[in-house]
């Protein structure tokens, strides 16, 4: 199965558009993991092995693991997600974005290396930075379009000169679903702190994927945003929230009280689609 396969699957199968997101900060892990070499890796796979039905997709965000010199837990951890809990899809969010001959490096270090199913890229480079994980047939790609941070909206809201008022999310919008995706890989980021962008992205696309992040920790309203980025047959999402799960509780029971927060928010973004 490709991708976009497997994550169809996994709406399906786990009624769900959470995707949970691994962000481990070792500063933020309970007292008894403090101080082991495999912290990151046993802190993240507490919480997917008690997460997993519950989840379209998770979402490792590879500067927590560099940061650490924990690359190899990170590829401990993907491989221990595919063994365990097949058919879950794993976006490495990695935010990638150089001239071909280097993309074609960061490819190899998504698919082959870490064995992601998908992966989060910067557009600004333009097309031909994106072709070398295109190239992947079966592998996601996933473009930063509308991002959940304030200063997304520095260069993302600008106004394009000579085009009607097209700014510069929507233009990325169109081009990536009309131009970009001649294979069905890609799909698009848009924050949860903007529905309206959500909703534009939504009206510009048709039934793109998209990775939503801002629930949670974030605030972005979850009524409103799954409102705004459903597809007609109540799917189309990957909602993201990290630390509002990951550190749901600080005791050795911090697996389970990220399963509550999971049910909850999957539950809660299920009322509204
Ligand atoms: O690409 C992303 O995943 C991403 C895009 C964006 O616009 N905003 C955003 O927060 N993210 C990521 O989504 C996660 C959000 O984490 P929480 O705010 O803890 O839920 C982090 O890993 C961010 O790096």
């Amino acid at each position: 199965m490709n991708f976009r396969q497997s994550l169809a699957a996994a709406w399906q199968k786990n009624n769900s558009l959470l995707c949970v997101g691994l962000d481990p900060d070792p500063a933020k892990f309970p007292a008894h993991l403090q101080g082991r070499d495999d912290a990151i890796f046993e802190f993240c796979k507490s919480i997917v092995d008690a997460t997993a039905d519950l989840v379209c997709s998770f979402k490792p965000q590879i500067a927590y693991f560099a940061a650490r010199r924990a690359e190899d837990q990170l590829e401990a951890l993907i491989a221990h997600i595919h063994e365990r809990h097949p058919g879950i899809p794993v976006v490495l969010d990695s935010k990638r974005g150089d001239i071909g001959s280097t993309a074609e490096q960061y490819a190899v270090e998504a698919f082959e290396r870490f064995g992601a199913d998908a992966v989060t890229i910067n557009p600004y480079m333009g097309r031909d930075s994106v072709e070398p994980y295109l190239a992947y047939p079966d592998k996601g790609v996933i473009l930063l379009c509308r991002t959940s941070n304030p200063g997304g909206s520095d260069l993302q809201f600008l106004e394009i000169g000579n085009s009607g008022g097209e700014k510069l999310f929507e233009r990325v919008a169109r081009l990536v679903a009309t131009e970009w995706n001649t294979t069905g890989q890609c799909a698009l980021v848009v924050g949860a702190t903007f529905p309206a962008e959500i909703a534009r992205v939504r009206e510009l696309t048709g039934d793109l994927p998209l990775l939503v992040p801002g629930i949670g920790a974030q605030g972005g309203d979850i009524e409103a945003t799954v409102k705004a980025g459903r597809t007609a047959d109540g799917t189309g999402l990957m909602i993201n929230s990290s630390r509002a799960i990951l550190y749901a509780g600080k005791g050795e029971d911090f697996a389970a009280a990220a399963r509550r927060v999971a049910l909850e928010t999957r539950d809660a973004i299920n009322r509204y689609r």
